[in-house]
């Protein structure tokens, strides 16, 4: 809504870049077959082909149903039910942005008049409400839609609503997310303190819901003190994360682009705490074969095999790992799939509990989401392999043994019982870290040695045959459904309490297919192995004189590539006989070619170099920035912006003094740009003192942090000579500004505010508030903020209140033009006259809400006049 507070603006050439890339736009695409766009919304079954030459999606897969019926995922009696629904379309649902201006509006609008509407004209077609508020949604900002394309053709009120869906969504007051997508940041428990690391974002749904949750009881006009870091290894997905961001217009998300299971860890040897990048909240969703999607995207019936899930087993484990690591101790991590094969899900979080021997939980979030109907996770599974079912690891042949691996079996052999805890109280971290190191070796050596991992599972695990010893489910039902093949078979029961994951299925609640496990750290067992690794590796460059001390920490991630995390080379260092994890380090190092360029933060003898990487962004006396700046040349991360904090002086007073900036607002350490010549500096970012933090730990650490996009986009700069301030306001920092500022803001009343949106540029003497006319005529040329009146008052109320309606325009010579794109302009013209709209032949009838686009001459007059007033390229995306 760059139109008013919280807006984005897109330039047309990416607009229509992000439009075909992204997933979740309402758009019909003229490059899909009418095949593919039907399946998404209506029962291929009830719509007879209407042409020959496409084909529609075959929903039918064999291995597929046998798979899944092997696997026991519902009871034989809901098999028909369950396979009929994952055939049939998916109903869409979306999401009010609570961040927007108008999510109330749009709300109440779809709760009254939208509801209503659709009800009494759809009643006699359908027993069911066209739409409805998710259940398990907090406030009423989740709905779901009941109707097929094919409805929405014969019906004008659902067509009109559709209508509105594609505008709102087009301009980001809504998005498009599938319900079941939704469910995992409503389990992480978020508060606006939190550091959040989301592990795979792109495209950034889960993202952007967990920002709205730490901007959320936050005073309009101040910052959350938490974070996301929603990291990608996916550049053109992060791209479109960054887009779909933008308009939730936060100055507390860091973009990263790395691959998760590698993700830095940013550690300071000897610092206090607070200097180590651990994560209050961690979401790991994770990539998968994505069969809970079917119904979205039925060419998945085509693709699917088995291999798909245990293919992706080892990387999900290692996300997860990574995960855990980076995770404090009493925060908690979600792990969620969009896959309903447990190899992929319930394998994994198994192998989490194992590899973390106590140091994490489980929980039981039963009584969370109470709406939301889910079913237990499975605590039994097989493995399918070219065709054969594996009931456990000594089945499968030695020359599948490189592919399938022990992890993918229920079985509890790495961590018997007695070692877990149920609870942090009852946790005693000393005591379970000594039980643990024993273990972690056999671990390490069963990783290494299979053969000596069949025995230990021929010894330990507990063999049940699943078709007689049915297991009772929560709720009640059997899971006795299985197949002839899989009556001889004798299954593992996993001894971990994997009944706490939750199974979301499609027939429950008419939806897609979600898996979601919630865990929490409940030792600091990873932390003292990572202390213990630091010292050893410090040791070691002190006798060595090599570069490795900071190494140390990126290269036994790397090791976790080959199944061996952190505390495992802690463990071989203190329990297998090893002198020192350096030795590994060395040899891992050498294995992946992974090497760091940056200062050695562990080392004493660094602490000059240590204060120049501080000085990137706490100091601006010429040498440092010269520093700064060949540091910043040699950067680790080629063809990625160098992130510099912005610090000159003149720039910045000669920006609070334009817009009159009270000194509440504060700019210092706050303003970042990309570019390391501060005379060449085209944008500044705004940053949260969160984001901040990161930053100086990231520099303090050789920045390890790979940052594609940081902060809100707050000014940007602009050629023309006739204003006295080179940088002007962004929509998208407006809403944070717009109560700090005391110079270049006026209020319109309603009619001039509509003048403005509708014509886009108006000659001063064409305003009708002739004390509007006055004011605007004398206001510094440049860039200026026009605030919506409401009610009565003369001027605007200093402060002006955050949720006030505002727009960034441009003061001409003759005229006032905003800066504004079309379609935003439009969409705040909408929610006007849904919000001040009257009666018809009003003043405030809703049809003088409607762009004048037959004006061309006067949209082209403006867009010229903004050419050479140099500022158009604020319109265009960074
Ligand atoms: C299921 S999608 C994530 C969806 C996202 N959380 C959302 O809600 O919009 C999985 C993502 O993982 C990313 N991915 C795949 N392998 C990865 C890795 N090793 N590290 C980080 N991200 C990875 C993919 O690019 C993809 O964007």
């Amino acid at each position: 809504m760059g139109g008013g507070k919280g807006g984005h603006k897109r330039g047309r050439t990416q607009r229509r870049h992000f439009r075909q890339g992204r997933e979740n736009v309402w758009k019909y695409d003229n490059k899909r077959t009418r095949s593919d766009e039907d399946a998404t919304v209506e029962d291929p079954s009830a719509n007879p082909n209407p042409n020959p030459s496409w084909e529609p999606f075959s929903t039918k897969n064999l291995g597929f149903e046998e798979y899944y019926k092997g696997q026991v995922i519902v009871p034989e009696e809901e098999w028909e039910e369950f396979i009929n629904l994952l055939r049939k379309p998916l109903p869409a649902a979306f999401r009010i942005n609570a961040s927007g201006q108008f999510f109330k509006d749009i709300r109440l609008q779809l709760e009254n008049e939208f509801t209503k509407s659709l009800d009494t004209e759809t009643s006699n077609d359908y027993e069911i409400e066209a739409i409805r508020p998710l259940p398990w949604y907090p406030d009423k900002l989740a709905w779901h839609l009941n109707f097929s394309r094919m409805q929405l053709r014969k019906n004008q009120i659902l067509e009109r609503f559709h209508e509105f869906l594609k505008q709102e969504n087009e301009v980001g007051t809504i998005t498009r997310q599938e319900a079941v997508s939704m469910v995992p940041p409503l389990f992480l428990d978020v508060l606006p303190d939190h550091y959040i690391l989301d592990m795979c974002a792109a495209p950034g749904s889960k993202t952007f819901q967990l920002l709205e949750i730490i901007h959320q009881s936050i005073k309009p006009g101040s910052l959350p003190h938490g974070l996301v870091i929603a990291n990608d290894v996916d550049v053109q997905r992060c791209n479109l994360l960054i887009h779909q961001t933008k308009r939730m217009c936060s100055a507390n998300l860091i973009v990263t682009n790395h691959e998760a299971q590698y993700f830095p860890s940013c550690l300071l040897q000897g610092e206090l705490k607070k200097d180590i990048l651990q994560f209050d909240r961690v979401l790991c969703d994770v990539p998968c074969s994505g069969d809970g999607t079917l119904r979205k995207a039925p060419d998945i019936w085509r693709k699917w095999n088995a291999g798909m899930g245990n293919g992706l087993h080892r990387l999900q484990v290692e996300i997860a790992m990574r995960g855990v690591t980076l995770l404090k101790v009493g925060g908690r991590m979600v792990y969620s799939t969009c896959s309903m094969n447990p190899v992929e899900n319930e394998a994994v979080v198994a192998e989490i509990l194992r590899r973390n021997k106590g140091s994490v939980e489980l929980l039981d979030v039963s009584h969370e989401l109470p709406g939301l109907v889910r079913r237990p996770g499975l605590k039994t599974w097989k493995v399918r392999d070219k065709g054969l079912w594996l009931a456990a690891y000594e089945d499968v042949p030695i020359s599948r043994r490189g592919v399938i691996f022990p992890s993918m079996f229920p079985s509890d052999q790495s961590c018997p019982k007695k070692f877990q805890c149920d609870s942090q109280d009852e946790m005693d971290s000393s005591a379970v870290e000594n039980k643990c190191s024993f273990e972690l070796k056999d671990h390490l050596v069963n990783i290494i040695d299979h053969d000596n991992e069949l025995k230990k599972f021929k010894n330990d695990a507990t063999l049940v045959d699943v078709s007689k010893d049915a297991i009772k489910r929560e709720d009640g039902k059997g899971v006795g459904a299985s197949q002839d093949d899989l009556n001889e078979m004798k299954a593992r029961v996993s001894s971990f309490d994997l009944e706490r994951c939750m199974r979301i299925l499609p027939h429950d609640q008419n939806s897609g297919a979600f898996f979601i496990a919630v865990l929490r750290k409940i030792s600091s067992f990873h932390d003292d192995s990572v202390k213990r690794i630091g010292q050893s590796t410090r040791r070691h460059k002190t006798q060595k004189g090599t570069s490795l001390g900071l190494e140390s920490d990126d290269q036994l991630v790397a090791r976790s590539s080959k199944d061996v995390s952190q505390d495992d080379l802690s463990v071989v260092e203190a329990a297998s006989g090893l002198n020192s994890t350096d030795e590994l380090s060395s040899v891992v190092s050498e294995e992946t070619g992974f090497r760091s360029q940056g200062p050695d933060p562990y080392s004493k003898d660094d602490e000059t170099e240590k204060a120049v990487t501080f000085d990137k962004i706490g100091d601006d006396s010429s040498d440092s920035r010269q520093t700064k700046g060949m540091l910043q040349m040699q950067g680790k991360w080629r063809g990625v912006d160098p992130v510099v904090l912005f610090r000159d002086e003149n720039t910045i007073n000669s920006i609070r003094s334009f817009y009159g900036i009270s000194d509440l607002f504060l700019l210092d350490g706050h303003l970042v740009t990309r570019n390391i010549d501060a005379n060449h500096v085209k944008r500044i970012y705004y940053i949260s003192k969160s984001v901040h933090d990161i930053l100086e730990l990231n520099f303090k650490v050789g920045e390890k942090l790979k940052i594609t996009s940081l902060g809100l986009k707050e000014r940007q700069s602009c050629k023309d000579a006739s204003t006295t301030c080179t940088f002007r306001l962004s929509s998208e920092g407006l809403p944070l500004l717009l109560p700090y500022i005391s110079k270049q803001i006026l209020c319109a009343s309603l009619a001039d505010f509509r003048h403005l949106l509708q014509y886009r540029t108006i000659k001063f003497p064409d305003f009708v508030d002739a004390d509007f006319r006055e004011k605007a005529s004398i206001l510094t040329s440049g860039c200026c903020v026009i605030v919506l009146k409401e009610g009565n008052e003369k001027t605007y109320q200093n402060p002006v209140d955050s949720s006030a309606i505002a727009i960034v325009c441009w003061k001409g010579k003759t005229n006032l033009s905003i800066m504004v794109s079309q379609l935003d302009s439009q969409q705040l013209l909408d929610r006007l006259a849904v919000r001040f709209g009257g009666q018809k032949g009003s003043p405030l009838d809703q049809n003088n809400f409607v762009l004048d686009e037959s004006n061309n001459s006067r949209l082209d007059i403006t867009e010229k006049e903004l050419s050479e007033a140099g500022h158009v390229e604020g319109f265009e995306e960074d």
